[in-house]
């Protein structure tokens, strides 16, 4: 990416003066206007919101942390599904239960409507975009143990071979893929920020941040790393978090490229506000960078206008479905906040939906729900079902001519 260019780039320019000399780049390109509203962290956590100068008088007072409301959010997020008595009735009705249907009125399963979801897409290229963590493989304490099933590796397979397919991830690229493991798919990893698409020669002669390249197999493949700038900045600020979070029990400081996840799910509780405030005070110098909530995660990542939602834009564009909307149908499956941005252009684009994994209640711009990575493998295997059915029945046809 050309930092000093001016053509089209998803680096947006900001009206706020900061200083550039960190990086020495074009004044133009260094700064954001914040997006992210799904999150109050990065709400409250954004150096759009301090001046520089205000930021430096604010040092590390937990009262930041704990006034600007995003304990709570961290609180909040990735609740347990705990089952609790309904004392109110004074009955074994499980109120959480309770509470989850009439949710579904609102989130239908994918599952119980699975016959007039596909209604829509009958006739239309499919085209499946899927997250990683908590869709294909269920939440789990340790990040480098969160393995999906041989049984659903089989099933995504399948899809793939059915459909385009992509994988979305928070995740850097490389360990998306280390956990997944097929060859059929597109991989996009740190939220977007590096996304390995088919060959697209209009893309990659036109868009500044494409570039041509080979895979390991010698496919011509398109690699996008609109970031890729901001790769000094992200190795130093993981090292001081790395650094600043060491005796805290249980956190865990991930570098996944384009980005930085500090974890606090193995961390006590009395500690979150820590570990807040660390990313906060972190953050203040460095006013490229922002933070995003995820289930018990801070992400850190540049102040650029990518997100999930611009990454399935792009790979629908790599894979020629872009164009007459009419004629394609996008899912997406994901279950945590980063994935708002895919429901929602799916949801403007209309061509398609998106499906939240909850098993609580959750406001979402998707339009069903799964309860779980156990139903996310039921839904796809009625994918691949009613896609083999459909070329049963054109096979039938035809011969029946
Ligand atoms: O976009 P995703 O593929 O869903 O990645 C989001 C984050 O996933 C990972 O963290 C989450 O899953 C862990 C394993 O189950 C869990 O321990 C953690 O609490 C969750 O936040 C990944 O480690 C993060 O870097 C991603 O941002």
């Amino acid at each position: 990416m050309d930092l000093t260019s001016s053509h089209a780039s998803p680096v947006l320019t900001d009206p706020v003066p900061i200083s550039k000399s960190r990086l020495g780049m074009h004044s133009g390109l260094l700064s954001y206007s914040q997006q992210d509203s799904s999150s109050p962290l990065s709400s409250s956590l954004s150096p759009v919101k301090y001046s520089r100068t205000s930021s430096r008088k604010t040092s590390g007072n937990l009262d930041d942390v704990r006034s600007n409301g995003w304990l709570d959010a961290m609180k909040a997020s990735s609740p347990p599904s705990k089952k609790h008595p309904n004392k109110a009735f004074n009955s074994h009705i499980d109120s959480s239960e309770l509470d989850y249907s009439s949710w579904l009125l609102e989130y239908p399963s994918a599952l119980d409507c699975f016959e007039e979801m596909i209604e829509h897409a009958k006739n239309k290229k499919i085209a499946m975009f899927l997250d990683y963590d908590g869709t294909l493989s269920p939440i789990v304490n340790d990040p480098d143990r969160a393995f999906m099933s041989e049984a659903m590796r089989s099933v995504v397979r399948n899809v793939a071979k059915c459909f385009p397919t992509a994988i979305i991830s928070g995740r850097s690229r490389e360990k998306v893929y280390d956990l997944v493991k097929l060859t059929e798919l597109y991989y996009a990893g740190s939220h977007g920020m590096d996304i390995v698409g088919p060959a697209s020669h209009t893309l990659s002669n036109t868009h500044p941040d494409c570039i041509k390249s080979t895979d390991q197999q010698g496919q011509e493949i398109t690699l996008f790393q609109p970031a890729r700038d901001f790769l000094p900045l992200i190795d130093e600020v993981y090292k001081r978090l790395v650094e600043k979070t060491k005796d805290i029990q249980g956190a865990n400081v991930e570098n996944h490229k384009f980005c930085v996840s500090v974890h606090y799910r193995n961390v006590e509780e009395n500690n979150w506000t820590v570990i807040g405030q660390i990313v906060h005070d972190t953050l203040k110098d460095y006013p490229l960078l922002r933070s995003t909530h995820g289930r018990k995660v801070l992400d850190i990542r540049p102040v650029i206008d990518w997100n999930k939602g611009k990454a399935v834009e792009f790979l629908l564009d790599c894979l020629g479905l872009s164009e007459g909307d009419d004629d394609v149908f996008a899912i997406f499956i994901g279950d945590d906040k980063t994935d708002e941005d895919a429901f929602k252009v799916l949801r403007e684009r209309k061509g398609g939906f998106g499906i939240l994994v909850s098993s609580t209640r959750k406001q979402s711009n998707a339009s069903y729900s799964l309860r779980d990575t156990s139903e996310v493998m039921k839904f796809l295997e009625m994918l691949v079902n009613w896609k083999r059915e459909e070329e049963n029945k054109q096979q039938q046809k035809r011969h029946s001519f």
